[in-house]
């Protein structure tokens, strides 16, 4: 089944500078069982597609069917199939663990002896047994965003939305979220879309990527797809100060190598990915009577794509953002 299916969703705001464009009508498919990521700079529209979605704001234009139910017209059937984790999360320092959650499990409708096991078993898959007296307020980062995430799942939804999940988590606390998210997929069968300013997050998590920019998705596609369309691999190659003029001549003359930089005896280019021409290039060098130093051959990042389709760093925007 499709989870998330969106066509032309929009939605502008009025601001005191006039309007604003926040999302420009987006499509956007999620099959039953995928983990997408939404990616994209600051401002670029993510929480305002995840509010509209999770029907928590009214689009300007366009349609979605969410978890099976229309989003216009059964907005109560969307929110009772889907989890929503906004990026503060919405517990109450002030409340006890398990009085939360129960609250949570009553507010869905769940029985006291319907939501007793449902806690217990949620509480051990996300790693909060033994918490269950602790005041929230009194919870570290990552235990507090798997309670936010054990409130969104508490009535079981198919489908569950994560908006930053593991943002000003240390990486440990990271590591152990995604394992709980890839838990969800894997043991409990949901469908998760999440946002995420973290490439790395995204990359180990993700099956599919959305790239968002100014209210417009710019490009969706596997991990791995979306790096080999950024245009090759990144080489460095070093050689002895007197082998740079001919080095860097077998370089620029090879068919596939482009924006060659020379600094001192380091020379780095953009190749075609394949190992084919790392050989053309080494058996070049060797024709010449070049012996390099040293050859170093990075594959493109998420990062590249990132700023080549938007112009900015991700590290610049989740340094914002966190
Ligand atoms: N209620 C609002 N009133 C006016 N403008 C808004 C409102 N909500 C969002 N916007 C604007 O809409 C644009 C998209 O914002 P949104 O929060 O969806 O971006 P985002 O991709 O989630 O950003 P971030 O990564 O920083 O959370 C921004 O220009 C924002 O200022």
């Amino acid at each position: 089944m499709t989870m998330i299916d969106a066509q032309g969703l929009a939605r502008s705001f009025q601001a005191p500078q006039g309007e604003v464009n926040a999302v420009r009508g987006v499509d956007l498919k999620v099959e039953d069982g995928e983990i997408v990521g939404f990616l994209g700079p600051n401002g670029a529209g993510k929480t305002t597609t995840l509010r509209m979605l999770t029907t928590l704001l009214r689009p300007t234009a366009g349609t979605a069917r969410v978890a099976g139910c229309d989003l216009l017209s059964d907005p109560v059937g969307v929110r009772r199939r889907i989890g929503y984790v906004a990026q503060g999360g919405g517990a109450n320092p002030a409340e006890v663990v398990a009085n939360e959650l129960l609250l949570q499990a009553r507010l869905y409708g769940m029985s006291k002896s319907e939501a007793g096991p449902r806690i217990a078993d949620l509480a051990e898959r996300l790693g909060l047994g033994g918490l269950e007296t602790r005041l929230i307020g009194s919870l570290s980062g990552g235990q507090r965003r798997r309670l936010d995430i054990a409130l969104g799942l508490v009535h079981r939804p198919p489908l569950i939305f994560l908006d930053e999940p593991s943002t000003g988590l240390d990486p440990t606390s990271r590591n152990q979220l995604w394992d709980h998210i890839r838990g969800l997929r894997d043991e409990l069968g949901a469908t998760v879309f999440l946002s995420t300013h973290y490439l790395d997050e995204a990359d180990a998590l993700c099956d599919r990527i959305l790239i968002m920019d100014q209210g417009a998705i710019l490009v969706e596609d596997r991990p791995e797809e979306l790096k080999n369309r950024v245009s090759g691999d990144a080489v460095t190659l070093e050689v002895a100060a007197a082998d740079v003029p001919a080095a860097q001549d077998v370089v620029r003359g090879l068919a596939g190598t482009r924006a060659v930089n020379v600094t001192g005896q380091t020379i780095r280019f953009r190749a075609d990915h394949s190992s084919r021409s790392m050989i053309e290039i080494m058996r070049a060098l060797d024709a010449r009577a070049v012996d390099p130093i040293s050859i170093q051959v990075d594959r493109p990042t998420l990062d590249d794509v990132f700023l080549t389709l938007t112009g900015q760093s991700a590290a610049a925007t989740s340094a914002r953002a966190a």
